[in-house]
């Protein structure tokens, strides 16, 4: 998991700071940002399967969203991306999109892996990737707490390919090997900023370490203001991508946030692209 130490189970936060020194002066930090511009206003233009699309267009969808025009295509092509936007602006449909398009439908085992906060969110997030992957036959199951883990074991155990749930009990089929890492290539961390504060970086640092070693990160950071100092925009977008890899980050501000989004720029000499105007416009 990003920005944690390798050794210990806490994040280490000088670590981290001094490995960000390092590569700031070195001026490597072309690495370490992409600024991925590209817009794509339909679905149709993504590239996606087709039975992928008849799914989105099925369950209701006609344009995509701000962020899905600019989030779904780099999760496709494997990129790590983090994707910051607020509560209700199609984060999930962004995400399940990824995971469906890139899924091995032949392989019945767990690919992709999505932690969410809470138990409804998870199970939320089971219905829209089902519903989302019908025409694809996806198996998806939420792992949560709170259900019988029999039941849990019965369901892994007969094939799935992904698995949506909480911490505690994700790590559980992990830990009972009920839940076999060895094929996961895709790993989501929904609502991020919120995971991280909980209390539950050590239950999924503790996932992480049970991962294989490349795997595709998304985190999806919302509800995030920008820092109120620019040498932190780095340490909160980078916390969640890994030294040398390339990522995606999406931001979405308000005119309030011009100034320090102008001061982010020139702090890090990099350009970071417009958003639409008006996002409700989009959905
Ligand atoms: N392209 C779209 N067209 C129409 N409706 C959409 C589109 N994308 C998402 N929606 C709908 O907008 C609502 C919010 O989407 P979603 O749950 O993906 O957003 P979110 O950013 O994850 O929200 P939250 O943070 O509240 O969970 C849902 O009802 C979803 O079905």
């Amino acid at each position: 998991m990003a920005g944690m130490a390798p050794e210990g189970s806490q994040f280490d936060a000088k670590h981290y700071d001094s490995k960000m020194q390092e590569l700031l002066s070195t001026g490597e930090t072309e690495e370490f940002f992409t600024s991925y511009d590209e817009v794509f206003e339909s679905f149709d233009d993504m590239g996606l399967q087709e039975n992928l699309l008849r799914g989105i267009y099925a369950y209701g969808f006609e344009k995509p969203s701000a962020i899905q025009q600019r989030g779904i295509v780099p999760f496709c092509k494997g990129l790590d991306v983090i994707q910051q936007a607020q509560s209700g602006t199609g984060k999930t449909a962004t995400f399940c999109s990824g995971i469906l398009q890139q899924l091995d439908y032949g392989l019945v085992e767990c690919q992709a892996l999505v932690l969410a906060p809470t138990r409804e969110l998870a199970q939320q997030i089971e219905k829209v990737m089902r519903a989302l992957g019908d025409y694809l036959g996806v198996k998806v199951h939420a792992c949560v707490g709170g259900t019988s883990v029999r039941e849990d074991q019965r369901i892994l155990a007969s094939g799935v390919h992904v698995v949506v749930g909480t911490p505690g009990r994700v790590f559980d089929m992990l830990r009972r090997q009920s839940l076999r890492p060895d094929n996961i290539k895709m790993f989501v961390l929904d609502e991020a900023d919120e995971m991280l504060s909980r209390g539950f970086k050590d239950q999924i640092y503790d996932i992480f370490q049970l991962l294989p070693s490349k795997i595709q990160q998304v985190s999806l950071v919302i509800n995030y203001d920008l820092p109120t100092q620019p040498e932190n925009y780095l340490h909160r977008i980078g916390r969640s991508g890994r030294f040398g890899r390339k990522g995606v980050a999406i931001n979405f501000v308000t005119r309030d946030d011009e100034r320090m989004l102008f001061d982010i720029q020139k702090f890090y000499n990099v350009l970071i692209e417009e958003l639409p105007a008006n996002v409700a416009d989009l959905l």
